[in-house]
């Protein structure tokens, strides 16, 4: 709702009211309407205010009634009644102004921000524009280019910077409803012409074709395909070419092309899915809302590779005291100069000084004996893991939590290492770990609740986006990406090349294909986890293993030395060693012609639609496995997994809901169709749950959890 009350006897006050955010939803804006009507009825009252109730201003339109019948005013003639009022109408903005949030404050005369408040039009990141007027009235406010900015990338800006670029009038640091009362009442009975931001010229730009053709480059480029992006730049370009009503019909007719596209359905399902992983489930029925997690206050990090390193920086930029731990000196001094400077440029970015003192190094392992929680972040090598791990349990005081950063190693091998298994959970960080947002947090068959929890808050706590999952080979991610990885190397056996298959993957969305990636994270990385496994006879290139199919070919490049970009070959070749530009090699193609002469292979022509179907359905086959054995709760936690720490085109909301805007039914016929082909593939088998999906009348994505639970309780 909004509540209108007076104050001060002629101003009147409209506060948003709907927790948690003060979202608009069709009550709050009827609530608008009615409280601006009445103000402006009521002879006494010379000025209004809006604000929103505990500290927030506005987050926008409500999401949570995207896609369902509209009621109550549209946000635009809210907007106008509230620009067209003859008295003066001051946003006093705390905390958020969002969206529909920022486009209400663009329609009033006046802004007021405290110094801590954000605001921007992060329309974009849901698939949407600011298609309440912002898109028209910002450019005419503060100029084409930064309203560019803005509203392509969807970026909060700071109420200092929104004071520099003049979106707001004036930001304190005191009371802000006080301060905009104080405010309306000094401008009350003033001509409000010069304040109607509908009504000014958008700023002229002289060479306006080229500023937009370079933003639209931008956003094609950064977008991966993504459409929101390139209508923000339309609208943005209607503001700067068209009179304010003609722009807003411009606005209105991309917004119609957006509203109903299935990337904003993705995107505004990936909102929701980011928040739903937070409230986590185990299969022995532990919740996020019944554990408990302990406060850590000080964590220690063994080993600091590249991991550990970011994993350090994490921690102290978090403000937690870190016992950083290396045992070879020469490395433990490279390692406090990389973490230091990684500290040092964080901190110039962020505007505030470096943490350096919250870290202490040691060489001891033995100086980790008070901290609340270890992180271990040695080699992933499960010997060495498993000594460290028994010296932990030797020297670490009683109820230690006791995490391991591995990227697939058994979490229950290693927890039997310690008189504590309960204390021990995984926790899995994406590289460079202070940037990437996933971590997955592994639990144990004996892992606590409390551990789960505790882990999972302090993931929070260091900005990630934390998913609980159970302990199985490469856990989720990695687990899926194992039949993605194989059947792109089928695929170069049947006669595609890298760069096509990359072509393909890249032009669906990922930031790189499956070669380029693999490139990027050394092909050796592979190679170790396969030979552990016993994959890999050297000397015996057969294509079956275990009665399955099996490719060696990235064995035989491994056994080259080519081991990715780092040995500047791979799947690609590099000017360098460690150079990123990778390009096609003519050894590589000559290498997979002998290859299949050598097997008997036939290069056939291999199109588009195979490429991608068979490496993103076997991936999929794999998410639905493993729902299937509860390693994941749900649909959400393998969707953030992979848009977050896979690069999966965030647009297409994650590899299960797209199956589920591809259709389950399809997706399952094509999975059938290359089994029947490649019988001795067993990740191209359907699995029991997609089967039941189906057999149930592929209920939407929302209601898998049912059919799960169902097969579960089958079990
Ligand atoms: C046309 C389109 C127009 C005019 C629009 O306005 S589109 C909406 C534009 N607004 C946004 O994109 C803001 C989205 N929200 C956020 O970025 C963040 O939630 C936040 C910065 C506002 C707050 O962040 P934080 O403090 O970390 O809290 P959460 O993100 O966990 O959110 C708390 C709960 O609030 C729910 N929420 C947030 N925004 C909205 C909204 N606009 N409508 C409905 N609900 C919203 C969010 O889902 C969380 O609830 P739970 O999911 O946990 O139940």
């Amino acid at each position: 709702m909004a509540q209108y009350t007076r104050i001060s006897g002629s101003v009147g006050l409209i506060t948003l009211k709907n927790p948690p955010v003060n979202a608009l939803s069709a009550v709050v804006r009827q609530g608008i309407v009615d409280s601006v009507e009445r103000a402006l009825g009521e002879p006494e009252v010379k000025c209004l205010v809006i604000c929103g109730q505990s500290g927030k201003f506005c987050g926008g339109a409500d999401i949570r009634e995207f896609g369902k019948k509209m009621t109550g005013p549209p946000l635009i003639p809210v907007f106008h009644a509230i620009e067209a009022a003859a008295k003066p109408v001051v946003a006093a903005i705390e905390g958020i102004a969002l969206g529909g949030g920022l486009e209400l404050a663009l329609g009033c005369h006046y802004r007021i921000a405290h110094s801590k408040a954000k605001l921007g039009l992060p329309e974009v990141t849901l698939g949407l524009l600011p298609a309440a007027a912002g898109s028209q009235r910002l450019p005419r406010l503060i100029g084409v280019p930064a309203a560019l900015d803005l509203i392509t990338t969807g970026r909060h800006v700071t109420a200092a910077e929104a004071l520099q670029l003049g979106i707001v009038d004036q930001v304190t640091d005191h009371n802000t409803v006080d301060a905009a009362v104080k405010f309306a009442l000094s401008v009350a009975g003033q001509s409000l012409d010069a304040r109607r931001i509908s009504t000014f010229p958008c700023p002229r730009l002289s060479n306006l074709d080229a500023v937009f053709e370079a933003a639209m480059q931008k956003v094609r480029q950064a977008a991966r395909g993504a459409i929101a992006p390139v209508a923000c730049v339309q609208a943005v370009r209607a503001a700067a070419t068209l009179p304010y009503a003609q722009g807003l019909e411009r606005e209105k007719e991309l917004m119609a092309t957006l509203f109903t596209s299935g990337q904003a359905r993705a995107l505004q399902y990936s909102f929701f899915a980011q928040r739903a992983v937070g409230r986590w489930s185990m299969p022995s029925g532990a919740r996020w809302d019944t554990s408990k997690p302990k406060p850590i206050r000080k964590a220690a990090v063994i080993g600091l590779g590249t991991m550990g390193r970011g994993i350090t920086v994490g921690l102290a930029q978090a403000g937690l005291s870190v016992v950083a731990v290396e045992t070879q000196e020469k490395q433990l001094m490279e390692a406090k100069q990389a973490v230091s400077g990684m500290l040092e440029r964080g901190a110039k970015k962020r505007g505030v000084s470096p943490p350096l003192g919250n870290i202490s190094y040691s060489s001891n392992i033995k100086t980790v004996g008070d901290v609340d929680l270890v992180i271990e972040a040695v080699f992933e090598d499960m010997a060495l893991k498993k000594e460290v791990f028994q010296q932990l349990s030797a020297v670490c005081r009683p109820g230690t939590f006791l995490c391991t950063n591995t990227s697939g190693l058994d979490i229950d091998d290693l927890a039997s290492q310690t008189p504590n298994p309960e204390l021990v959970v995984g926790m899995h960080f994406f590289a460079p770990a202070h940037v990437m947002k996933l971590l997955e947090v592994v639990y144990g068959p004996r892992s606590s609740p409390q551990a789960v929890a505790t882990a999972m808050q302090l993931g929070k706590v260091i900005g990630k986006v934390s998913v609980a999952v159970g302990n199985c080979q490469g856990f989720v991610g990695n687990r899926m990406l194992s039949p993605y990885l194989s059947q792109a190397n089928f695929l170069l056996e049947e006669g595609a090349t890298p760069e096509f298959v990359d072509q393909v993957l890249e032009e669906f969305g990922f930031a790189m294909g499956a070669f380029r990636m693999s490139d990027l994270s050394g092909l050796d990385v592979g190679w170790r986890v396969r030979k552990a496994a016993g994959l890999v006879v050297p000397g015996k290139p057969a294509r079956m293993r275990q009665g399955c199919r099996y490719s060696p070919l990235g064995d035989l490049l491994c056994e080259q030395g080519r081991f990715g970009q780092k040995t500047g070959s791979g799947w690609y070749q590099y000017d360098k060693p460690g150079s990123r530009v990778a390009k096609p090699d003519p050894w590589l193609h000559s290498f997979l012609e002998e290859y299949r002469a050598r097997h008997g292979l036939v290069a056939r022509r291999i199109d588009h639609q195979e490429v991608l179907e068979r490496c993103l359905y076997s991936l999929i086959n794999e998410g639905f496995r493993i729902l299937e054995e509860g390693i994941a709760a749900g649909p959400e936690d393998i969707d953030v997994i992979y848009v977050l720490g896979y690069s999966w085109p965030r647009h297409r909301g994650g590899p299960m809901f797209y199956a589920d805007m591809v259709g389950l039914t399809r997706v399952l016929e094509r999975l059938e169709f290359y089994h029947q082909a490649h019988p001795d593939v067993p990740s191209l088998q359907p699995c029991n749950l997609l089967r039941k999906l189906v057999a149930s009348g592929t209920p939407p994505i929302h209601r898998w959890r049912e059919v799960i639970k169902k097969v579960h309780s089958q079990l």
